[in-house]
């Protein structure tokens, strides 16, 4: 666990900024997001603003890491990133995924709240069609079905081809009960989890119950890139590293994370730059010919200043980080 330092050295070297998105993420149309440095570089505060203090405050221990501590060895220099394609219409598709450059694999946003099954399936359809045979095509349903839903789904959208399901259900039992489900029905759709990783006050439970064939592992929620690495190991899962639409300072991190598993067997979804439309580094973090490379770019004054936020925002997320350190101090 990293030693937290004084608060006012995290607040001193602190901006935040306001980043525009390309498309509507999450409900947003813009990303707020923290950025201060310490002795080993930038790090990135950016928990999405309904999270309270006990989770917000790993997003802070991550942010620390990667200020104050180093990371991991990297056993490669690039990284195969997805295409992340949110819940937008079928028709909105092919110019979503003309943003990235050489990408093979698309991750698709399903289960959105307000649409339907058909929905999906247009636009799991658009993404098979415009990307062609050839391409990995996995589904995030974030967790938005019941057992019979996702079952019901899993088997329909199956006929794209599917790479993995990621968090069709809510909870791990849920997935244990999918698994089985699909497994009777014959569906070989691997299950992948995420908030069941990231949310969990014990993310290995995932694994010992049999949850899931993948896991989904992302550096700020689970407290820095050496705690996520651990988490990890001890998972035993294949691993799939992603990010939670950062800008490039908590890309690098991910990319750190990604660059020191011994395999990596499957895109990572660290190709969300894409998705915004500003960043806080002029050299982005963004993929060519399908991968990310391995670097850690500096934060520019122009940018911090460009995209700074107003002083009211400002000041609530120089109280967030006030009560996320007292929380991790406490
Ligand atoms: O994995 C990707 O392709 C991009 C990251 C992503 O989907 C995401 C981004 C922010 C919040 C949640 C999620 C998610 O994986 O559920
Ligand atoms: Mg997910």
């Amino acid at each position: 666990m990293t030693k937290v330092p004084p608060l006012a050295d995290l607040l001193d070297s602190m901006h935040v900024v306001s980043i525009p998105m390309q498309v509507r993420f999450r409900g947003v149309m813009h990303r707020e997001i923290a950025v201060f440095s310490g002795p080993s570089g930038w790090g990135e505060f950016s928990p999405f603003l309904e999270y309270a203090a006990p989770e917000a405050s790993r997003w802070l221990a991550a942010a620390i890491d990667a200020a104050w501590q180093s990371w991991p060895s990297a056993v490669r220099h690039t990284v195969p990133v997805n295409a992340t394609v949110p819940a937008v219409a079928a028709a909105d598709v092919p110019a979503v995924l003309a943003r990235y450059d050489g990408c093979g694999t698309a991750k698709v946003k399903v289960a959105e709240a307000g649409q339907s099954l058909a929905d999906d399936l247009d636009r799991v359809a658009a993404v098979r069609e415009t990307m062609g045979a050839a391409a990995k095509v996995r589904i995030d349903a974030n967790g938005g079905w019941s057992v019979d839903d996702a079952a019901a789904a899993i088997t329909r959208l199956s006929a794209y081809d599917l790479e993995y399901a990621e968090q069709p259900c809510a909870s791990v039992e849920e997935l244990v009960d999918l698994r089985k489900a699909l497994a009777r029905n014959g569906i070989d759709v691997p299950i992948a989890a995420d908030e069941s990783i990231r949310k969990a006050t014990d993310p290995l439970r995932v694994a010992r119950m049999g949850a899931a064939d993948i896991a989904v592992v992302k550096v700020a929620p689970l407290g820095g890139v050496a705690s996520a690495l651990s988490i990890a190991a001890d998972a035993g899962l294949p691993t799939v590293v992603s990010s939670a639409v950062d800008s490039s300072v908590g890309i690098a991190a991910g990319l750190a994370l990604a660059a020191a598993l011994p395999d990596l067997p499957h895109a990572c979804g660290l190709a969300t730059l894409e998705l915004m439309a500003g960043d806080v580094v002029g050299d982005s973090l963004v993929p060519q010919s399908g991968s990310i490379e391995v670097r850690r770019p500096e934060p520019s004054t122009e940018l911090l200043h460009e995209y700074r936020a107003n002083p009211e925002r400002t000041a609530w997320w120089r109280q967030r980080v006030t009560d996320c350190h007292a929380h991790l101090t406490a």
